[in-house]
């Protein structure tokens, strides 16, 4: 495309971008901050070419010799992160964590800028053990002002049991595959989206804001490829009942940039695009690709897990759900605000991968790691919590040896106590 053409257009950025084409002669390097805050523009030129960005929107480049230009973007200003770690990322998870842990885990996220917090699901405990505490959870959140703490609900017995324990938000859990469906909630999609309809009429009666999920948006672990037909007439179904925003979950992670292009394009068709939100699991590697498909599409709300926990115990082989720092990491690099604190997240990830004895499967996570020389996220882990059991302190200052955090996430600082009743320092002691 000529670069006339393009200045042609009318679009907002376009006007800014020709300011910065006439202003611009001489070499401006790059600079790419880890602030928080959005920068307005950063430019970029050599010899040969010309690379601009006109905001964190658009990125742009021209070739001065032969006036083309490549356009990278526009991405959003500001993407709302779900973080379904505690909910989604623990409901996989063979050993029961204590209820102290998930409370804890969801307590901390919650003070990291985090505007949603998925914290636990009103489902049967004979189908989802991990999920059995539910009320405690609730009972136990700090609520902090402008948080959310949504709960997945699967019929009106869930949905009872969540307003009970003051929830003030609900999710309802639909799929695009029939096999998925009955696997997963034993009820045919549209048994399913009965029920959905009953939990979304209550919900308003009660003031209470609803969620979407669709799962299977891009394969089913059973059937395959899903149509996305049905993609869309349970995105639909969803919305029009009255779910304020519908999460496409991408639940055994096949999907690539290509398929949630489409995907999207068609769902688009029917829901507005501030109302969708996307779930990516990194099964196959693809989850931030596909992210940075979505947001170039128009989707401002991303659904993560912090150290990338997660799956599905009704979808054998899938893994984890994309990892929250992962995303902030890649994020903050396009200028998009979020919000949350990347550090913070990362402490977290580090604390929450000793409570569960893994490794993070977290890419940003494990390389900050090896770069970094003291283990500062098991310390904050240790102040936090001598500062809320003091009993703990004294154990915790008796140190003889202090582990890196390598040395932390290595499998070879595996505790192999059973650890159910564990709390925060008896989590890290191994590690102090
Ligand atoms: C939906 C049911 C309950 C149907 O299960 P069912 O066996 O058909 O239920 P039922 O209505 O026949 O009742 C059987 C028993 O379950 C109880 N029951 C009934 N409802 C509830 C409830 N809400 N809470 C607690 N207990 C409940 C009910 O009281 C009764 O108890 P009993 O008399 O035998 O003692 C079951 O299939 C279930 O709980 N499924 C949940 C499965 C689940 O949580 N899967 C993971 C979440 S979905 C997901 O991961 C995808 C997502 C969202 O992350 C996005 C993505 O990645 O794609």
């Amino acid at each position: 495309m000529m670069l006339n053409n393009l200045l042609k257009s009318s679009t907002n950025q376009l006007v800014k971008c020709s300011r910065l084409i006439n202003t611009t002669t001489t070499t401006t390097v790059v600079s790419r901050s880890y602030s928080s805050a959005i920068t307005s523009s950063f430019l970029f030129s050599n010899s040969n070419n010309q690379q601009f960005s006109i905001d964190n929107r658009t990125f742009i480049h021209v070739n001065k010799k032969t006036n083309d230009i490549k356009r990278f973007g526009p991405f959003p200003d500001f993407v709302k992160i779900v973080e379904v770690g505690p909910r989604d990322g623990l409901q996989n998870e063979k050993q029961i964590v204590s209820t102290h842990d998930k409370i804890e885990l969801i307590n901390r996220l919650a003070n990291t800028g985090l505007s949603v917090v998925e914290s636990t699901s009103f489902v049967s405990p004979k189908w989802v053990p991990q999920m059995a505490d539910c009320k405690e959870v609730m009972a136990g959140i700090i609520a902090v002002p402008g948080v959310s703490y949504p709960s997945l609900t699967p019929n009106l017995q869930g949905f009872q049991a969540a307003l009970k324990a003051g929830a003030k938000e609900v999710s309802v859990f639909a799929a695009a595959s029939e096999t998925f469906s009955k696997r997963n909630i034993n009820a045919t999609i549209d048994e399913s989206l009965a029920r959905y309809k009953d939990v979304c009429q209550q919900a308003k009666d009660n003031g209470i804001r609803v969620r979407g999920y669709v799962s299977t948006v891009l394969g089913c672990p059973y059937e395959g490829r899903i149509s996305l037909d049905k993609v869309v007439e349970v995105s639909k179904r969803l919305h029009d009942y009255g779910c304020y925003e519908i999460s496409l979950g991408d639940t055994i992670g096949i999907g690539t940039p290509g398929a949630t292009f489409k995907m999207l394009s068609a769902v688009s068709q029917e829901i507005p695009m501030s109302a969708i939100a996307v779930h990516f699991h990194d099964t196959y590697g693809q989850a931030l690709a596909n992210i940075l498909t979505a947001l170039q599409f128009g989707v401002n709300v991303v659904d993560s897990s912090v150290g990338g926990l997660g799956g599905c115990p009704y979808a054998k082989g899938a893994s984890g759900n994309v990892a929250t720092e992962d995303v902030l990491y890649m994020m903050k690099d396009l200028g998009i605000e979020t919000n949350v604190d990347l550090e913070k997240i990362l402490d977290i990830s580090c604390w929450v991968s000793t409570i569960l004895h893994k490794t993070p499967s977290s890419k940003v996570s494990l390389a900050l790691s090896h770069k970094s020389e003291k283990p500062v996220a098991f310390q904050s882990a240790i102040a936090h919590d001598q500062n809320h059991n003091p009993s703990h302190a004294t154990s915790s200052t008796t140190t003889t040896h202090t582990l890196t955090s390598e040395e932390c996430l290595s499998p070879k600082s595996k505790n192999n106590n059973n650890n159910n009743n564990n709390t925060t320092s008896q989590s890290i002691k191994h590690c102090i």
